[in-house]
């Protein structure tokens, strides 16, 4: 059979890495766009799923969860994964049947590059790559996390503001501002909520300005069960690095800031967004929930490592914080190298031998700290703790996208579960090529052990454990499919009534010699048993990020509520530009109406 470039001839619409010629529909052919990472671009529905195995019938709600997935060639032939516009998928699963339903978040940038049927927006996060005609537009691709907060489904990525959508259609409704309450240019893509207070606790870091000139303001939020903000505390970071996910306890916040930083000047020449600094210490800031001052956060410092994501967050009888999560040895971003360093392609052999294990870190809020200046910071204190802190466990786990059955945020927890990385199980390159998206070819459910549950209060470190104990501190249950699949993040689904853990586990598998998706529920408790559904999507979806289970009950309450004549109304989405927007507008008004 004749290939089909010979019935067609294939012309590059790239020159010199710019797309040159928008006229042809036609993604680069760089790993970051072929085979299982191929844009899958199509928005639609499927009725009653076919399954093999039981889907439990007592599980009512929706597996929502979102994926970039590229609408165009990018302007830039080089671009990565980061860069592509949200895409919602939703199962919804009842009765031991599913459904399942996909669309695009209509964030203004996708409305824009409907209308020019083509990408306008050039690099991930740096809008001196921009087409001119989209200057002053929120350029946020919404693609991070979906979160459900009082009835709405919020699409998120942390360098813009949420998008709202309707839980049951997927409706875009417009940009939220969370009632005029937020209007910085940035917002976090992990809000936390406090399952005994309903409050959404929030933060937002490069938030001083226009969310792309390097600020390092941070600001932290909280917003009642009521929607009304009553928390606003803002801080420096000592620079301007990510802060991507958070952890609180009854009483603190805790932002892991990542030695990945952002630099102007070379985001001005076109460059990348983040480079990762070898050289910097990773830095957690300790946050009070209630009350705070821009001084009262602590800076703990730690040596490099790249943070992955949160599991747990609580506090000990002694008040100190407990604060778990993944550390990977090495820069997880092969994609923003070092400056002038290594290229991505050196780069991604590097990544997929890093090991990322689940560290605790234990910090005293009564710790001695000292103000300190950074270029960054200006003339800002900077509030550091006089000691370095050192991982008080390492559990070699391997894996990332650590969750908790979330109704147990901000307390201790015995069980988390991940997507795991292990490189001694067999794997089919041949009919799979490299895996797209890292090795995540286990799903592992971890249990604290009794001593580690509440971790006893005395300040040990590594230094002092045992040697056998620094490489494991509970249970292990641990599922391999088998060498042609990988997992994506996991996601509980709490059974009513039941003790913590004890539910489902819901996760997209990916099956890299069909280039197709399944959807597995498994026993949370009993992973290494195999999956009680595999549920069958007649086609492949694109590497998502982060989703979340929502009751269906909620869902409903909150379609009364939210009806016309419920008690709250319908929600209502932002009407005015963002600040910096209207200062934007603002200067290029003067520019004209002076003439020069
Ligand atoms: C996994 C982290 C992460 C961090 C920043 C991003 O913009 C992002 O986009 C999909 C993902
Ligand atoms: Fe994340």
């Amino acid at each position: 059979m004749a290939h089909i470039h010979d019935l067609a001839p294939e012309i590059s619409n790239y020159t010199s890495n710019r797309l040159t010629d928008s006229s042809r529909v036609r993604f680069p052919r760089t790993p970051v766009f072929t085979s299982m990472n191929k844009p899958s671009r199509f928005e639609g529905d499927v009725y009653d799923l076919e399954f093999t195995g039981t889907i439990p019938p007592d599980i009512n709600g929706t597996f929502f969860r979102v994926q970039p997935d590229h609408r165009f060639p990018p302007l830039f032939e080089d671009d990565i994964h980061f860069n592509g516009d949200g895409s919602v998928t939703a199962i919804r699963i009842a009765h031991g049947r599913a459904d399942f339903k996909q669309r695009y978040v209509r964030t203004e940038r996708y409305q824009h590059e409907t209308r020019a049927r083509r990408s306008l927006f050039g690099r991930y996060r740096n809008p001196w790559t921009d087409n001119e005609t989209v200057k002053g537009v929120i350029r946020t691709a919404s693609n991070t996390n979906v979160v459900f907060w009082r009835g709405v489904l919020l699409a998120m990525k942390e360098d813009g503001p949420p998008f709202a959508m309707d839980p049951v259609t997927l409706e875009t409704l417009g940009r939220y501002d969370f009632e005029g309450q937020i209007l910085s240019p940035t917002f976090t893509a992990h809000p936390k909520f406090d399952p005994d207070t309903g409050e959404m606790v929030c933060f937002a870091y490069e938030a001083g300005g226009d969310g792309a000139d390097c600020s390092v303001d941070v600001a932290v939020w909280t917003l009642d069960r009521d929607g009304k903000m009553i928390e606003e505390c803002w801080y420096k970071a000592p620079f301007a690095g990510m802060i991507h996910d958070c952890g609180i306890s009854k009483n603190w916040v805790v932002l892991p800031l990542t030695p990945i930083k952002i630099n102007l000047e070379r985001m001005m020449r076109g460059g990348n967004k983040f480079a990762w600094d070898p050289n910097e210490d990773q830095w957690y800031a300790l946050v009070p929930r209630k009350g705070a001052e821009s001084e009262d956060i602590i800076w703990f410092r730690a040596d490099n490592g790249f943070h992955g994501h949160v599991a747990g967050c609580y506090e000990l009888p002694s008040g100190k914080v407990v604060f778990d999560l993944t550390v990977a040895d090495g820069n997880v971003f092969f994609f923003f190298p070092p400056d002038g360093n290594i290229t991505s392609s050196e780069g991604v052999a590097k990544r997929n031998q890093l090991s990322s294990p689940t560290v605790r870190w234990v910090f005293d809020p009564k710790a001695k700290k000292s103000a300190i200046r950074t270029p960054e910071a200006g003339d800002a204190d900077v509030w550091v703790a006089d000691e370095r802190v050192k991982p008080h466990l390492t559990w070699l786990t391997n894996g990332e996208f650590s969750r908790i059955d979330d109704r147990y945020t901000s307390k201790p927890y015995r069980h988390f579960w991940q997507a795991v990385v292990d490189p001694s199980r067999p794997y089919d390159f041949a009919k799979c090529g490299p895996p797209a998206g890292g090795l995540f070819n286990c799903l592992g459910h971890y249990t604290w052990s009794k001593e580690h549950y509440q971790t006893n209060d005395s300040n040990q470190t590594e230094e002092n454990a045992d040697a056998g104990e620094k490489e494991k501190f509970g249970l292990e249950d641990v599922y391999f499919p088998g060498p042609t699949m990988t997992f994506q993040e996991p996601t509980f689904i709490p059974r009513e009534g039941g003790a913590e853990g004890e539910g489902y586990l819901i996760a997209l598998l990916n099956h890299l010699d069909e280039l197709r998706n399944d959807v597995v529920i498994f026993d949370a408790q009993n992973l290494s048993k195999g999956p009680l559904a595999v549920i069958h999507l007649p086609l492949k979806l694109k590497l998502g990020l982060h989703g979340n289970w929502v009751d269906h009950r909620d869902i409903e309450a909150w379609q009364a509520r939210r009806a016309e004549n419920g008690d709250v109304g319908p929600v209502k989405v932002a009407t005015e530009p963002l600040p910096w927007q209207k200062k934007l507008a603002g200067q290029t008004e003067t520019n004209g109406t002076n003439g020069v």
